[in-house]
């Protein structure tokens, strides 16, 4: 206590001396001398004790002025004690910056994480912050703003305080802040053991909900590149989602089902001694919507993206650094594997041809590397990388395959175990056709319907082919427009493919004819 609080302290111990005696007076006066006795004994005693009290007081204040530090130090020490003794509540203090680190402690902001809902609702003073990366604002509590939490029944409180600047706080510490969370004694076991955990596992599934996600790429020179990572990285904003995939029902719902049973399996993964990371191969023809699903689950999973450009890896110990600087939440995609690897013998022919084939036939695949320039990631380098020893570094990952040439790849490269599941996606059904005339049109149903119906189920037409015949050109256009649109260009189609069908039967008998022809000359030339 300091000078002149004391000073306040000790006028109103005296004022309440007087009062005493006063009272003790009036009381003598007016009451029976039986009853005297009582009352001013008692108000003796309060006068006894509060210049005691006073003296006390005094002594205390002449103590702290003028004792050294250590007999400070250890009368400070003695009076928490006291103080720790009779208060029925234990605090936690958990601080922003923990030790020398210039980096926020985790179990800080997982608090901050935490909090922030229930902030929202009950605190007075809010803080609102932009967080690097997010367009969101997010709210958490003011300094010295207070708010209740309950947890099983028991109540418990968190303060955010500041460290004040006085003599006798550390200067590199004052002005940063931190959580205090204060509790009855009685829920200490409760409290240390299992509240604080659930605190640390909401705060990370709080933050992970909100975190701007990111998509990465092993490609240098393409965005900005940190010296200390070898992955470079954008926002991730893709806006796919399963409900706006053209996909049949079942299938989408057996998809959806296997990735939200794989982020609930953690205890499984645990108790079966596997990695926690699941293999996903798509394949089909192009404009299926591979990539997009890749983004949807991604959405759907709240996961970053590495995009994993095979063809820039330099070496299979490349391709595991790669893999160790991924993080946990992730889902880490190769497209086109068929053209990305680079291996020796049989494969690299395969994956070569298969490229020009693309080339060819799409105009848009990657290109295929020159001669010489070619990496050396090895097929078993790949292995390795799906589901070595390695991979178990990181948790609840997710490893995609895209191709269009399934019967193309090495058996050991998409065995289950190392891609568990192979989702096929193919032309556009008339169900594909519904969701992508709701998603482009707003409309559920409509006279057309029918036409296109029998049109779909007899073509080949990509869910790309049908969502470019429905992009509407402006909002104000009329929607049978692009229902006609589509219908031309599956009549368009089904006309093709009959052509096509038409040339190659006729390629066919034109090479039995051939052959006929080639057995009848050799009939003729062979001597007598
Ligand atoms: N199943 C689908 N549902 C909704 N939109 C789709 C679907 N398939 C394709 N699209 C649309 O077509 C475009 C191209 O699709 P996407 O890139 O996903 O095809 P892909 O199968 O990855 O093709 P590629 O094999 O050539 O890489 C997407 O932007 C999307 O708008
Ligand atoms: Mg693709």
């Amino acid at each position: 206590m300091n000078f002149p609080m004391f000073s306040i302290f000790l006028a109103f111990m005296n004022r309440f001396n007087n009062n005493a005696r006063g009272l003790s007076n009036k009381t003598s006066k007016t009451t029976q001398k039986s009853l005297q006795m009582v009352p001013s004994t008692m108000a003796e005693t309060w006068a006894t004790l509060s210049s005691t009290i006073a003296s006390i007081m005094f002594a205390w204040a002449i103590v702290c002025q003028y004792s050294p530090y250590e007999v400070r130090h250890l009368i400070d020490k003695f009076r928490q004690r006291l103080k720790d003794f009779f208060n029925p509540y234990i605090q936690i203090c958990i601080h922003e910056f923990a030790g020398d680190r210039m980096k926020r402690a985790e179990a800080y902001t997982l608090v901050e994480a935490y909090l922030s809902a229930n902030t929202s609702q009950s605190a007075n003073r809010l803080r609102a912050d932009m967080e690097t990366d997010n367009e969101s604002l997010v709210l958490s509590m003011d300094d010295y703003e207070r708010v209740t939490d309950e947890f099983e029944g028991i109540t418990v409180w968190w303060g955010l305080r500041k460290i004040p600047a006085s003599p006798r706080s550390n200067y590199a510490e004052q002005g940063k802040r931190y959580y205090k969370l204060t509790f009855n004694k009685r829920y200490r076991e409760m409290v240390t053991k299992s509240y604080l955990e659930h605190v640390m596992r909401k705060g990370k599934e709080i933050r992970m909900r909100n975190r701007q996600r990111r998509l990465y790429t092993n490609c240098a020179g393409s965005i900005k590149f940190s010296s200390s990572s070898m992955w470079s990285h954008i926002p991730f904003d893709h806006k796919a989602s399963f409900e706006t995939m053209a996909l049949d029902y079942d299938k989408k719902k057996d998809i959806v089902e296997d990735l939200l049973a794989f982020s609930k399996n953690k205890d499984f993964y645990e108790k079966a001694g596997k990695a926690w990371k699941r293999g996903y191969l798509l394949y089909g023809p192009p404009g299926t919507g591979k990539s997009t699903m890749i983004a949807a689950m991604a959405n759907l999973m709240s996961y970053d993206v590495y995009d994993l450009e095979l063809t820039g890896v330099k070496d299979n110990t490349e391709l595991r650094r790669l893999l160790i600087e991924t993080t946990s939440k992730s889902i880490i995609v190769i497209e086109d594997i068929d053209c990305s690897l680079d291996l020796t013998g049989q494969r690299k022919k395969k994956a070569e041809q298969s490229c020009l084939e693309d080339e060819k036939g799409k105009g848009k695949k990657k290109e295929t590397k020159e001669e010489g320039s070619s990496g050396k990631v090895t097929l078993s380098g790949l292995l390795n990388f799906i589901d070595g020893i390695w991979s178990a570094c990181g948790t609840e990952r997710l490893i995609v395959f895209t191709t269009n040439y399934v019967e193309k790849l090495d058996p050991a490269l998409i065995r289950r175990g190392r891609m568990d599941k192979h989702v096929e996606l193919s032309y556009c059904s008339f169900e594909g056709f519904k969701v992508l005339a709701k998603n482009y049109l707003n409309l559920e149903n409509h006279q057309m319907f029918d036409k296109i119906e029998s049109l779909i189920g007899e073509t080949k037409i990509t869910p790309a082919d049908v969502a470019e015949n429905l992009m509407p050109k402006s909002p104000e256009d009329d929607p049978e427009i692009y229902l006609s649109k589509l219908i031309q260009a599956l009549e368009e189609a089904k006309e093709a493919a009959a052509k096509k069908k038409a040339k190659k039967s006729k390629e066919v008998e034109l090479e039995k004819k051939e052959e006929v022809l080639a057995e009848d000359s050799k009939d003729i030339e062979k001597p007598e």
